[in-house]
């Protein structure tokens, strides 16, 4: 947990204080998920298998979830089944009342383009499972496409320890209308998708997060020709805090850890103008994350984590702009007041009773977010992520004659004298 005054620092210094954990992008893990995505695409299924076996136990199979689904039922305590519920009823909600519409507009009379939303036709979703299978982000995935209309979702999941699919995942597959899991996961799980490997079939876009490895096998595959689309960047958790002195360090402590121990490589950062909040913050870290289960994978993630020491809140501000993390906590008591400058976010959490937590499994929206900067650009996943606009043109004869000369000028003004004569020929009375 580096300490940092930011006036003091030059622009170099800030760029490194803001610097992603090398291993993210160390080159030997480039290499070997290109090694793994190279032999899937060339090798279909048995290299698949025979990849899978090696890394993760047990070869790629294809899982009927309501009877896992209905044995989860059964085990589980009724107030476990009842939080899956209602999580999955909340992101329902959200995402129902998030389907964009149609417009159409008339851009001169007898000329109207319409803007239609289609879903895509064949989109895989990748569900992690390494360390503990989040069952939480099938429900992220999968009910934003149910509720775009998506025809076919490939949903791939690593196998568990002991093999096969997790019960919890069965239930949350279940609840999200979603009725056969691969379990299959990591770069190769992603090779497949991209390219398709014996009864997996090729999708025309891959969603979900994932390590590093897989986070790097979205990057590659979606570079590569013929390779599909992905939603974003999405990789190891992070989560930063801007906090004023009305925060309880308790709780930023807690919420940092909260994303500290998903991975060794995600990365928490808190930013700050008070100095004794700072000194708090740090105090409750080392003390909490002492009694978490999974202390371990927290204390190597906080190796790079940074505490930010801010001129005032504004700075604070554009240290999370510059950063642009998945997650940013305002842990300040107008949170209403300092929205407004903030730009780059995957997901933001409004005052000290919001809740990274909430937000990771219930509140509604998808916790399915841009890592790594990217939320400079890319917003999290939603049903915007499962379709794609098309415009529709129609015309009626008396506006055609009216465009024509002008498109025609146009295409000739471009050197382009066949799309001219095709404009032209709208002049023509219909045959
Ligand atoms: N950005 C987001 O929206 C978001 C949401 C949820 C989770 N996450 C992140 O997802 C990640 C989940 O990670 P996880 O590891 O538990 O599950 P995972 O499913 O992402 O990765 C596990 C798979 O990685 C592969 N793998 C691991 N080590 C490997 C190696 N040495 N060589 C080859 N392949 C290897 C294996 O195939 C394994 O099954 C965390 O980093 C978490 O922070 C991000
Ligand atoms: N915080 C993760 C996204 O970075 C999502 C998650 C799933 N389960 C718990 N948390
Ligand atoms: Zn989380």
């Amino acid at each position: 947990m580096k300490t940092l005054v930011w006036e003091e620092l030059g622009p170099a210094e800030r760029e490194a204080a803001l610097a992603r954990p090398a291993q993210r992008s160390d080159p030997a893990l480039q290499d070997g998920v290109r090694s793994i995505v190279d032999q899937v695409r060339d090798g279909g299924w048995d290299a698949l298998a025979a990849i899978a076996e090696r890394i993760d136990g047990e070869a790629p199979r294809p899982v009927t979830v309501s009877p896992i689904a209905a044995e989860a039922r059964r085990t589980l305590a009724a107030e476990q089944v009842a939080a899956i519920e209602l999580a999955a009823a909340n992101v329902r909600a959200f995402h129902a009342a998030s389907r964009p519409a149609d417009i159409a507009v008339e851009t001169m009379p007898g000329l109207t383009v319409r803007k239609l939303w289609r879903a895509i036709d064949r989109v895989g979703l990748y569900v992690p499972g390494g360390r503990t299978p989040l069952f939480s982000t099938l429900l992220m995935l999968a009910i934003p496409a149910q509720a775009a209309g998506v025809r076919e979702l490939v949903v791939i999941t690593p196998p568990r320890a002991q093999g096969g699919l997790d019960p919890v995942v069965a239930l949350a597959a279940e609840l999200s209308g979603v009725d056969t899991v691969w379990t299959v996961g990591g770069a190769q799980g992603i090779a497949a998708l991209a390219f398709g490997a014996g009864p997996i079939p090729r999708c025309d876009k891959i969603c979900g997060p994932g390590n590093a490895w897989v986070a790097e096998a979205k990057r590659l595959v979606a570079s590569m020709a013929h390779g599909p689309a992905i939603d974003m960047p999405a990789g190891p958790s992070e989560l930063m805090v801007i906090a004023d002195d009305r925060a309880n360090p308790r709780t930023v402590a807690a919420d940092l850890l909260s994303q500290a121990e998903h991975d060794s490589a995600a990365q928490v950062l808190l930013a700050t103008p008070s100095q004794p909040l700072l000194e708090a913050i740090r105090g409750q870290v080392e003390q909490q994350v002492a009694t978490l289960p999974r202390a371990d994978l927290a204390r190597r993630s906080l190796k790079a984590a940074r505490f930010v020491l801010t001129a005032n809140l504004a700075a604070a501000a554009e240290v999370a702009n510059t950063y642009a993390p998945e997650h940013l906590s305002l842990a300040v008591s107008d949170p209403d007041a300092l929205l407004p400058a903030i730009r780059n976010a995957g997901a933001v959490f409004a005052g000290c009773t919001a809740s990274e937590t909430f937000g990771d499994y219930l509140a509604g929206s998808s916790h399915v977010l841009p890592t790594d900067g990217a939320a400079r650009a890319w917003g999290g996943i939603s049903v915007y992520s499962f379709m794609k606009a098309m415009s529709v043109q129609t015309v009626t004869p008396a506006a055609a004659a009216r465009i024509a000369g002008p498109a025609a000028t146009l295409a000739r003004m471009e050197g382009l004298e066949a799309h001219a004569r095709s404009a032209d020929c709208r002049l023509e009375p219909a045959a």
